[in-house]
């Protein structure tokens, strides 16, 4: 099957620094891969760098075929919606109004939402569970709440691939299975989604495929229990850990031979 997403050794380089130097990618449709690694391994890097929104160095990425370079404003945004960690919560705006933000690529300058607009911002309302509250102001909205609004902006923007750069670090459990199942549910659904995660026990459960990525290179790709193997996450993490026979992770928290 081709692959929406294909990125062979992306390099990156803010300042004088290598931040990536030999980064894969790739995503089929209906997949969901997490792209997983320690603190400043490059995980954000790469997916605003295949998402169009950082500057590449070097290497190949193109999006069903076509090259990144070749798409700009509405193309790639028709064929990537990307979520980032921090999204903006600007005051008096409603969750409505938000996701309207996400059918932009949509709409021509000047134009007006057509009936189709407005149906795929009810649709993607409905898919995330915000439909609720959607004339309350985003500045009201719980962690939880407010990160289902994101992805509800994301599917407004129908495009194939949906890339959410740690939806869940700020939520608590509960909120953390909410998105968890409701990206899982999208890719089963036959959208394909890049989950960068610090969460290796999340990424293990919802994952088809997994991105080790490790000092500005991805270090591994495969299936969950190929790739978080317990001698890789001691290697990387520094972690004595394992998947269990269901695939769960667990972790001896206090091993004293780890420091
Ligand atoms: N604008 C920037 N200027 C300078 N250095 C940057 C910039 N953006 C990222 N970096 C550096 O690039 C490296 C990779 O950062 P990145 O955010 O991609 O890692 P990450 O794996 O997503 O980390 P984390 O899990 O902590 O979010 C880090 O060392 C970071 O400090």
């Amino acid at each position: 099957m081709t692959a929406l997403l294909e990125a062979r050794d992306v390099k990156v380089r803010i300042g004088d620094a290598a931040i990536l130097h030999g980064a894969d990618l790739r995503v089929r449709a209906g997949e969901l891969v997490a792209v997983v690694g320690p603190n400043g391994a490059g995980k954000s890097t790469l997916s605003r760098a295949v998402s169009g929104l950082q500057k590449l160095e070097g290497g190949d990425v193109r999006w069903s075929g076509t090259p990144l370079h070749e798409l700009k404003g509405r193309r790639i945004a028709r064929l990537r919606a990307f979520i980032p960690q921090r999204a903006p919560v600007p005051a008096g705006v409603t969750v409505r109004e938000a996701v309207e933000l996400g059918r932009s690529p949509h709409i021509k300058p000047l134009g007006r939402p057509t009936r189709h607009d407005r149906e795929a911002v009810d649709r993607a309302l409905t898919r995330t569970n915000v439909f609720d509250f959607a004339e309350r102001k985003l500045t009201t909205l719980s962690g939880g709440e407010l990160q289902r609004v994101q992805i509800a902006v994301g599917l407004a923007q129908e495009a194939p691939v949906l890339i959410a750069d740690e939806p869940t670090s700020h939520l608590d459990l509960g909120a953390t299975a909410s998105v968890a199942r409701l990206l899982r549910g999208l890719a089963d659904d036959g959208l394909s989604v890049i989950l960068v995660v610090h969460d290796l026990a999340l990424a293990a459960a919802v994952a088809d495929t997994v991105v080790v990525m490790a000092k500005g290179r991805s270090a591994a790709t495969g299936a969950p229990r190929d790739v978080l193997t317990k001698e890789r996450l001691s290697e990387i993490w520094g972690v004595d850990a394992a998947l269990d026979e269901r695939g769960a992770l667990r972790v001896n928290w206090l091993d004293r031979g780890y420091t």
